[in-house]
């Protein structure tokens, strides 16, 4: 069987068959010496023989690994957590081993890890091909991160109340009920994904583009579109990935003439005019004019190198902190929501101490952070569901290699990463770890000094919580991340009662080794008569 026969993904098969049968006999003796070259190489060089293989290791059987990790990815990475917990071991995929980093040790050593060893950046741009899907550049320079790490976050209090008035004016559209009706029923993921886009962009762009149906639409578009070819085009060997967009199997969207379009739509029609004005207005008064909006547009002007201080650079940057920003946000609240509808006899204690927080700070950034039960609800959906099996995606750069504290050495290029659903599922690390505790991370705070401490807030990675990655590269946007679902969360539970319409909680999702919230599971919402 060829080896594209085998891709167990939702291919059209027809087609497939068709692209096959159009490929001359020549064709096919050249692309079949350069597959053989290139698993030859492959074989040999990876320089991975002393580190224990999940799967057959053989030239050629190395592939049928990577069909099962790609169908059972967690499941794979579960067997080899429970056999070298202690150490690593490697999991085959189609382009590469991955080497799965299992002993809490050697997280820390990630954690602790210096760029110069292990690239965080270029392990981010292989898992999302942002090469073909979000452009080199987010590679080459990833300003933006400094961005959100230092202005944006700073940011956060003073922009609260926009983003809880978008929050309310997003979810009011969304929930619409009809005369006498009780129930509205509604898709999880789409709902939020529209409710989190509008959110994000009011402190990205401000009212009221955020508001824009075609911004919006532009901006989810890019985002799902970015997903959805990176998880085709990582199919594909690495010599092949370039012409992966091309063909009928991948997204038409990562074609680089349908991205250039997309970033073309959304600068004519949307940021191109403001990013200009702001450029002119920067040059006319400096970058402290009175009134210059503390918006995204502002910080990323300020941090640009000079080369992309321009409408079309800017507009790539927009869209680039959308993608990272949107689809994390949704997945983990939908999530939650989930759980919510699932198990509402959470809603109450809930609601008892969001109502005691605002009584006593108001609706601020304070008041959110006093709630202790709403935080661990949602730090705990992200232990429970994650969004990956392994994250904290490396790879080592130095030509030296990487050397672990245990003495495990890993040549140039490895691709390395943390068993992160193994992890938050382990006993050892959490008691009853299939069991969804809404409350566990409030009850191991106490009521004590500890219930303010920062150690286990749901901003705050460890080695045994693995959501938001660890270390100099962990998520700079979980500050204002966790806000914005604690803003979503408690504008639900304050206006609405919500269930879901089965007795089962919709099932994660599973495309290889990332999760995601299922795209078809409905929520029903119902307004509450007490507020
Ligand atoms: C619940 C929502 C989110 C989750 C679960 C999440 C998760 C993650 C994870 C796992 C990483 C990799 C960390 C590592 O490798 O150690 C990451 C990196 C990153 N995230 Fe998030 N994220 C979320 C929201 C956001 C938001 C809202 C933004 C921007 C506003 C953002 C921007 C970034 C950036 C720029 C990086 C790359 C950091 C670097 O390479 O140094 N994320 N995120």
């Amino acid at each position: 069987m060829s080896l594209l026969a085998q891709l167990p993904l939702p291919l059209d098969r027809a087609r497939l068959d068709a692209i096959v049968d159009s490929v001359s006999p020549t064709a096919a003796s050249v692309v079949a010496g350069l597959a053989g070259v290139y698993l030859f190489v492959r074989w040999k060089t990876s320089g991975l023989d002393h580190v224990p293989a999940m799967g057959p290791t053989g030239l050629f059987t190395s592939y049928l690994g990577a069909q099962e990790y790609l169908k059972n990815a967690p499941k794979v990475v579960q067997r080899g957590y429970n056999k070298y917990k202690d150490g690593v071991f490697r999991v085959p995929y189609y382009d590469k081993w991955v080497v799965v980093v299992g002993s809490q040790r050697l997280v820390h050593d990630l954690r602790t890890s210096r760029d110069e060893d292990l690239s965080a950046i270029l392990g981010f741009g292989a898992i999302f091909a942002a090469k073909w899907t979000l452009g080199e550049s987010f590679v080459t320079n990833d300003y933006h991160t400094k961005v959100i790490q230092s202005a944006m976050t700073r940011s956060i209090s003073d922009r609260f109340a926009d983003v809880k008035d978008e929050v309310a004016h997003a979810f009011r559209d969304e929930v619409q009920f009809a005369d006498g009706q009780e129930w509205v029923t509604l898709p999880g993921l789409a709902t939020t994904l529209r409710v989190i886009s509008r959110a994000s962009n009011r402190l990205f762009v401000g009212a009221p583009l955020c508001r824009d149906p075609d911004y919006r639409d532009l901006m989810v578009n890019f985002a799902i579109g970015a997903m959805n070819s990176a998880k085709k085009i990582n199919l594909f060997p690495h010599w092949l990935k370039p012409y992966a967009p091309a063909l009928p199997l991948s997204e038409s969207w990562a074609r680089s003439s349908q991205r250039s379009r997309a970033i073309s739509s959304m600068q004519r029609r949307h940021l191109g005019p403001l990013i200009e004005e702001r450029l002119r207005q920067d040059e006319k008064y400096g970058p402290t004019w009175p009134d210059r909006p503390n918006d995204l547009i502002s910080w990323l002007l300020e941090h640009a190198p000079p080369e992309e201080r321009n409408a079309h650079e800017i507009t790539r940057r927009m869209l680039m902190v959308n993608f990272v920003a949107i689809h994390t946000s949704a997945n983990s609240f939908t999530q939650a929501l989930f759980h919510l509808a699932h198990e509402p006899h959470y809603a109450g204690p809930l609601r008892e101490e969001l109502a005691a927080a605002v009584a006593e700070d108001g609706w601020t950034k304070t008041a959110m952070s006093r709630c202790v039960k709403l935080d661990s609800f949602l730090r705990e959906s992200q232990r429970f569901n994650g969004a990956s099996a392994i994250n904290i995606n490396r790879i080592v750069v130095n030509p030296n290699g990487f050397t672990f504290s245990d003495g495990t050495h890993l040549p140039q290029g490895t691709f390395l990463a943390a068993a992160t659903h193994a992890t938050h599922h382990d006993g050892d690390n959490y008691t009853d770890p299939d069991v969804f505790d809404g409350f566990r991370f409030a009850d191991m705070r106490g009521a004590g000094e500890d219930r303010g401490s920062i150690k286990l807030q749901m901003v705050a990675p460890d080695v045994k919580y693995l959501s938001f990655g660890l270390g100099r590269h962990a998520c700079p946007g979980r500050f204002f991340a966790v806000n914005e679902l604690k803003l979503m969360l408690a504008y639900v539970l304050e206006h609405y009662d919500v269930k879901l319409e089965g007795p089962e909680r919709p099932p994660t999702e599973w495309f290889g080794t990332l999760a995601a919230a299922n795209r078809f599971g409905k929520v029903m919402f119902r307004k509450r008569t007490d507020v």
